[in-house]
C-alpha cells in the first residue's frame, strides 16, 4: 500500500526505491504468518500470491535487498522476516505518541498489531482535561499541556495523529517543534510539515471511495457482458487491485 509523500527522494539512499519500501511490510505480514506456522522456506510464487503481489515484481523487490533465494527450494522465511525487518528499521524500539484519545485514538491505543511490530505506544495524549490520569488500554491518558515534556521523555520520533481535523495542523507543529519527524495522520486535513519530516495519511473513507468506483465499474461490466456475451470475468481480467502492486494507495499521501 502507499504512495510514499514527502520531502524524500523516491529512491532512499541506500538505492531502495519507494515502491519497494511500500511493500515491504507486504511481505513481512506475509513471512510472520509462514513463520509462524514453522513455515521453513517459500518460492517467490507462494509468497507473492500470499502477499498479493506480481511475482517479478517480488523478485526485484528482493534483488535490492540481496536477497536472491536458491533455485528449486526458494526463499529462507526466518532469514527474509530478519532482513526485511532491519531494512524496514524494526529490529530496534520505536516509542510512539497517539495525540487525541476518542473513539479512534482508544481504538488505535487497544490494537495490540503495534507492540508486535516493534511500535511501543509510549504515550497516549488529550486535551481533554476530564480524561488526564483515566488509563486506556493500561496507560494513564496525559494532558496536552505537557506535550513537549512527554516527546522529550520518551525519546519519540513517531506521532499519531488523532484529533478532530480542526485541531490537527496545531497538534502537528507541536509534535514537529518537540523533536517528532514522522506522523501518521488520521484526521481529514492537509498537514504542512517542514522538509526532513515525514507524514502518511490514512482514510479509510477515500479507500471506500476507491472500492465504490470499482464497484461501479464491475456493475458497468456485468451489464455490458450481458448486451454483448463476454463472460464478465474475462472483461474484468480478473486482476484484483490490491494496493501497492496495483499501484492504488490505502495510505494516501499526506
Ligand atoms: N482516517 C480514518 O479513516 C478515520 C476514521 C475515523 C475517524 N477519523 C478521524 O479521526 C479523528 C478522531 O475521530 P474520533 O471519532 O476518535 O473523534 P473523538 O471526538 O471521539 O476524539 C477526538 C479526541 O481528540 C481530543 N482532542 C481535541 N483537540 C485536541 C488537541 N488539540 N490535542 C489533543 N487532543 C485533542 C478530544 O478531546 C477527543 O478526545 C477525527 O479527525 C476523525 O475525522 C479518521
Amino acid at each position: 500500500m502507499a504512495t510514499g509523500r514527502t520531502h524524500r527522494p523516491a529512491t532512499r539512499s541506500r538505492g531502495i526505491p519507494e515502491a519497494t519500501v511500500a511493500r515491504l511490510p507486504l511481505y513481512l505480514r506475509a513471512l510472520t504468518a509462514l513463520s509462524e506456522r514453522s513455515v521453513p522456506t517459500v518460492s517467490s510464487e507462494e509468497l507473492a500470491a500470499a502477499a498479493g503481489v506480481n511475482s517479478a515484481k517480488l523478485r526485484k523487490d528482493f534483488s535490492y535487498l540481496g536477497s536472491y533465494g536458491t533455485r528449486g527450494v526458494g526463499y529462507d522465511v526466518e532469514y527474509l522476516v530478519y532482513q526485511i525487518s532491519r531494512e524496514l528499521g524494526l529490529t530496534q524500539d520505536w516509542p510512539v505518541v497517539i495525540v487525541g484519545i476518542g473513539n479512534l485514538g482508544a481504538a488505535l491505543a487497544n490494537y495490540g498489531g503495534f507492540a508486535s511490530r516493534g511500535f511501543r505506544v509510549a504515550a497516549l495524549i488529550d486535551a481533554d482535561p476530564a480524561m488526564a490520569g483515566k488509563p486506556v488500554a493500561g496507560i494513564p491518558v496525559q494532558h496536552s499541556d505537557d506535550l513537549e515534556k512527554i516527546i522529550q521523555d520518551n525519546g519519540v520520533s513517531i506521532g499519531v495523529i488523532a484529533t478532530p481535523a480542526g485541531a490537527a495542523q496545531a497538534v502537528c507543529d507541536r509534535l514537529v517543534a518537540a523533536g517528532v519527524t514522522s506522523i501518521l495522520n488520521f484526521a481529514p486535513t492537509v498537514l504542512s510539515v517542514p522538509d526532513g519530516v515525514d507524514v502518511r495519511k490514512v482514510d479509510l473513507s477515500i479507500e471506500l471511495q476507491i472500492l465504490a468506483f470499482h464497484e461501479q465499474r464491475k456493475a458497468g461490466e456485468e451489464a455490458a457482458a450481458a448486451d454483448g456475451g463476454v463472460p464478465a470475468a474475462a472483461a474484468r481480467g480478473e486482476s484484483a487491485d490490491q494496493g501497492p502492486d496495483g499501484d492504488m494507495p490505502a495510505v494516501m499521501p499526506a
